[in-house]
């Protein structure tokens, strides 16, 4: 079974602030979606009108096709992971998970299964207030996983996570979309997406930026340049001529329209020394913040 996410014009405002603006979009099975934007762009928000947890000002959010309030079994068909800490702080990981799947009609055994995939096999026993932010999260990736559903909804998973953690969780939803399933994870660090999703739904200030594969954003962000550290940038502007040439702060020449060799060659043409010579990237952080320029809900 597989089912896709459709939103449709979903708006949701608190007071003055729209949170949420006339957002369409749809998140297909079988690959990881990326739902990108800085702090306070409308990801968490827009993720509780997908769980009903809020309710749109006007538009609609379905999963498989409709309202995830419709669905008999909530947890056979959506697992979400909003907040690491939602698990009662004096249950036993191992009590949380079982109050959770006897709720849903899902076998206790399904309890022991998911403890081991999580890693959390061992601390079962722990109260989940005693656990760490990092075996919180992985309780939390437990619980959404108890259903066995085709559609994950993860809202910032990586947070308080240590590196293994962190590779373990991308390892899980690539895992999970190969199987088909549908992956939705939510981040504000473009470096982290860059290693995760396959597609990327940007957002800003509520609305939608962008909604394209990620090899497209990898792509653009690779527009080519040339980087050009010397001691004689002068010399060397007026003889590269057609190509055009703009100062860094930090005085390297950055060059377009020519690549590195046709810039070394000139240089050693004319004995100018080189200290640095390179093809330029736009850092993908770099890229994201330009698409993102004018939608942040507070600037430095
Ligand atoms: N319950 C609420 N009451 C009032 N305003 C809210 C509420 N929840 C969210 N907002 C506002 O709505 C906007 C979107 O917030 P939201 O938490 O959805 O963003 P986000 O992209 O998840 O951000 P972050 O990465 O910081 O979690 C923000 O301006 C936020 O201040």
């Amino acid at each position: 079974m597989s089912l896709r996410i459709e939103a449709k014009g979903l708006t949701k405002r608190y007071g003055a602030v729209r949170a949420v603006d006339d957002l369409t979009f749809t998140v297909e099975p079988g690959r990881v979606t990326g739902f990108l934007g800085p702090n306070g762009a409308g990801k968490t928000t827009t993720m509780r009108m997908m769980l009903g947890l809020d309710a749109p000002a006007s538009g609609t959010v379905t999963i498989g096709g409709r309202p995830f309030q419709n669905h008999r079994a909530p947890m056979g068909t959506v697992g979400a992971l909003l907040d690491a800490r939602a698990a009662h702080p004096g249950r036993t990981a191992y009590r949380h998970l079982v109050c959770l799947a006897e709720s849903n009609h899902i076998p206790a055994r399904r309890v022991r299964e998911v403890l081991e995939l999580v890693g959390l096999a061992g601390a079962s026993r722990r109260r989940a207030g005693g656990l760490s932010l990092g075996m919180s999260q992985r309780l939390g990736v437990a619980a959404a996983l108890l259903g066995d559903p085709p559609v994950l909804i993860f809202d910032e998973p990586v947070n308080g996570l240590d590196p293994e953690g962190i590779r373990w969780i991308r390892t899980l939803m690539r895992g999970y979309a190969t199987e088909g399933r549908t992956v939705l994870v939510s981040s504000h660090l473009m470096s982290e997406m860059a290693l995760t999703a396959d597609h990327l739904i940007v957002i800003g200030r509520g609305r939608l930026i962008a909604d394209r594969p990620l090899d497209d954003f990898l792509r653009d962000a690779a527009t080519p340049g040339v980087l050009v550290r010397t001691a004689e940038p002068e010399r060397l502007t007026a003889l590269l001529g057609g190509a055009s040439v703009e100062t860094a702060a930090d005085g390297a020449l950055i060059v377009h329209g020519t690549d590195a060799a046709a810039v070394g060659a000139v240089a050693a043409r004319h004995g100018i020394a080189l200290s640095e010579l390179s093809p330029r990237r736009v850092s993908l952080e770099d890229a994201f913040m330009n698409l993102t320029a004018g939608s942040l809900e507070f600037t430095a």
